[in-house]
């Protein structure tokens, strides 16, 4: 495709045409989107955050990534739907563009690119990262519980086999370490939001503990009134609430660590399906479930801007 508006929408995509979208959309919107490249992968392949911002100087911030795990390939399509969606609705969709108007949007579309990678031409139920591990024959590290967090604790896998190995301490990978070197340096972020598939679920804090966080009242009704405006358009449940009460006891999870940075709208959703094609989700699915899952975004988006 020679431009954003000539990209499908409605198919995967490999890391290279994912990338190239990327650079074309900061081309075509030179004003409103620009690219940060806060590290590299464990392969060397550079790990790309969209900016969007309307100007200002360092404007509270809202952190949105997608494929942490690399075979959910719904998060990557989808968080390459909501780039677009925003170029498009800025200055024609009025709670959109008050957004934009008073924050800044960081969106990071391909978290693990050398698991996608993999997942694409080796192994499409690749989740990990592809760093070897010394001293086992399996490799990679589930960067969904390699966070700063509870790391170590019940919850992950000490063991380098297992899909929830932990890696062998905090932050030892450079997928992880760049967004965290990359959130305490911006300083200003009140949202942070992992997109996952599947499950049709949304979660807040906390993973590693069943202790109740400290604004679980407030994030339950956000989670609420977020998954209502979800399920207007197609009618499509999500369950929602804590990570622990909601799925299982998970530790170095993502929006753990970020909650207790003091980011105080820390969400992670679980996409769909709720199994029927899992993680091998149809790509007639890619524009319904990044639609909803926009409805969803806005809410919690709308109430960070008014909080
Ligand atoms: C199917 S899955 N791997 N996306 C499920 C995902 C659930 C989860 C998401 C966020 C935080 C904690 C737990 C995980 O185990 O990492
Ligand atoms: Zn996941």
């Amino acid at each position: 495709p020679r431009t954003t508006d000539d990209y499908n929408y409605t198919n995967y995509h490999n890391g290279d045409e994912i990338y190239s979208f990327q650079d074309m959309l900061v081309a075509e919107n030179p004003k409103l989107v620009s690219k940060i490249v806060i590290g590299q992968s464990y392969e060397g392949r550079p790990l790309n955050v969209l900016k969007f911002s309307t100007g200002g100087t360092n404007r509270r911030g809202i952190w949105i990534n997608t494929g942490i795990h690399s075979r959910e390939w719904i998060t990557q399509a989808s968080g390459t739907w909501f780039a677009k969606k925003i170029v498009t609705d800025y200055g024609h969709d009025a709670p959109l563009t008050a957004i934009l108007d008073n924050m800044d949007i960081f969106l990071e579309i391909v978290t693990n690119p050398d698991g996608y990678n993999y997942s694409h031409k080796t192994n499409r139920m690749w989740r990990k990262t592809r760093k070897p591990n010394p001293g086992s024959s399996c490799d990679g590290t589930d960067l969904n519980r390699n966070w700063d967090a509870g790391f170590g604790t019940a919850g992950s896998s000490g063991n380098p086999c297992d899909q929830t190995y932990r890696g062998p301490k905090a932050h030892s990978e450079s997928e992880v370490k760049s967004i965290m070197d990359f959130v305490k340096s911006h300083g200003n972020l009140k949202a942070f939001i992992d997109i996952h598939s599947y499950s049709q679920r949304l979660m807040y804090p906390y993973g590693y503990t069943a202790t109740t966080c400290n604004d679980q009242r407030e994030l339950h009704d956000l989670a609420r009134k977020a998954i209502t405006g979800l399920a207007s358009l197609y009618g499509t449940s999500f369950r929602y609430g804590s990570v622990m009460t909601t799925i299982y006891r998970a530790s170095g999870i993502s929006i753990d660590w970020s909650y207790n940075q003091g980011i105080k709208y820390s969400y992670t959703f679980e996409l769909r399906d709720t199994g029927r094609y899992g993680f091998i989700l149809p790509a007639n699915q890619i524009i319904p479930t990044a639609k909803e899952a926009w409805l969803a975004l806005m809410a919690i988006m709308e109430h960070t801007k008014d909080n």
